[in-house]
């Protein structure tokens, strides 16, 4: 069978990661990476990867499947995956969470317009998590659930604040609060606003003469992002960065308590968790997988947009149906 050849939009942490995964994918083969950078200030791991510059996105459409978006959600993919979803089957890893129903709708209308099929806001919060929570809720309907992320570096998170005038680079790290964490595995079932389960803490570095009050300011106040949280914001210089923060590694945990019997007597408590060392590289492996089953869709004579909760697991897969089988002996 031909391999699926996709093409990466966008080539930062997350570009890195997809390429990445494709390389671990035997039914893959990465076609090329499209840049808004010069083509030749950017440089993939494969020595024969081909860059394009973004604004021939329209010309390689024979030679691509599924082109896989890993800009930033903050204000990249809100317009370029409607953008590509004209020209390509897409995927995305879509996280405003607030903006994901009109993100849905516009990239919908695009695919179905042009006759494609997209699959937006893929990762793992958005993503492996989220379907964790419906499967979680679908089996226990009487119970509580609770997310927990970090220690660990957002990429979401990271990305907006170096979206703000006058940073030139940052990284934000998640922190749950040990009390709130110690009261959910407790089994108290606590009521916990946003601001009682998690901090944020951001280390940022500033152009030179640059007003960091007003950076920080942006970074404290920014709606879906820092708003609703207590978060700290550090300067600091481009080497410390370097030096004190150059991994990405993240992870969590969805955990759901519930009960059953007749007088709810019997708790159960159902939990995903994720240790990454890498971030990007995880979000890349699954964004690889979904757009398996983005192309497999699309293969199917299917148009439109996806969620994860449209995916049915054997579509994300490389094994056959048989093979998959054999999996539950
Ligand atoms: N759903 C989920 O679970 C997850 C989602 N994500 C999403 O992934 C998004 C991307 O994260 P991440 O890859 O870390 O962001 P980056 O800042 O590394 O990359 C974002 C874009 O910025 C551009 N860029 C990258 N490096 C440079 C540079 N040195 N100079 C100029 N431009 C650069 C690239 O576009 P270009 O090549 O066109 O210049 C790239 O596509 C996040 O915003 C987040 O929303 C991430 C993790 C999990
Ligand atoms: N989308 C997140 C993935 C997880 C991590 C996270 C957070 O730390 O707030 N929320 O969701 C990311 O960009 O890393």
């Amino acid at each position: 069978m031909n391999p699926i050849r996709i093409g990466i939009l966008g080539y930062g942490n997350l570009g890195r990661g997809v390429e990445l995964a494709v390389a671990a994918n035997e039914d893959m083969e990465l076609a090329g990476v499209f840049t808004r950078r010069d083509p030749a200030t950017v440089k993939p791991y494969g020595a024969n990867v081909a860059v394009w510059n973004a604004s021939e996105l329209a010309e390689h459409t024979d030679d691509i499947d599924v082109l896989v978006l890993a800009g930033g959600s903050a204000t990249d993919l809100p317009e370029q995956t409607p953008a590509a979803a004209a020209l390509y089957n897409v995927v995305d890893s879509f996280d405003t969470h607030a903006n994901i129903p009109e993100h849905f709708a516009a990239v919908d209308a695009a695919a179905r317009e042009a006759g494609h099929v997209a699959v937006i806001s893929v990762g793992w919060d958005p993503g492996m998590f989220s379907v964790s929570r419906v499967y979680a809720n679908a089996i226990m309907p009487n119970g509580a659930d609770y997310t927990f992320w970090g220690r660990g570096v957002s990429q979401g998170h990271s990305d907006a604040i170096r979206r703000i005038p006058g940073v030139v680079d940052a990284r934000q790290y998640t922190v749950p609060v040990p009390e709130a964490l110690e009261a959910v595995r407790s089994g108290a079932n606590p009521e916990l606003t946003t601001r009682q389960k998690h901090t944020r803490e951001c280390f940022v570095v500033a152009e030179d003469g640059a007003d960091t009050a007003a950076i920080e300011e942006a970074i404290v106040t920014m709606p879906n992002y820092f708003a609703d949280y207590n978060t700290t914001v550090t300067f600091i210089s481009q080497e410390e960065l370097d030096r004190d923060h150059a991994g990405i590694p993240h992870g969590g945990s969805v955990i759901r308590t519930g009960t059953t019997g007749k007088d709810g007597e019997n708790t159960h408590v159902i939990e995903y968790s994720l240790k990454l060392d890498s971030n990007p590289e995880f979000t890349g492996s699954v964004l690889a997988a979904c757009a398996r089953a983005c192309y497999r869709i699309a293969q199917a004579g299917e148009t439109g947009c996806r969620t994860i909760f449209d995916i049915a697991p054997a579509l994300l897969s490389p094994l056959t149906g048989e093979e998959l089988r054999a999996t539950m002996l």
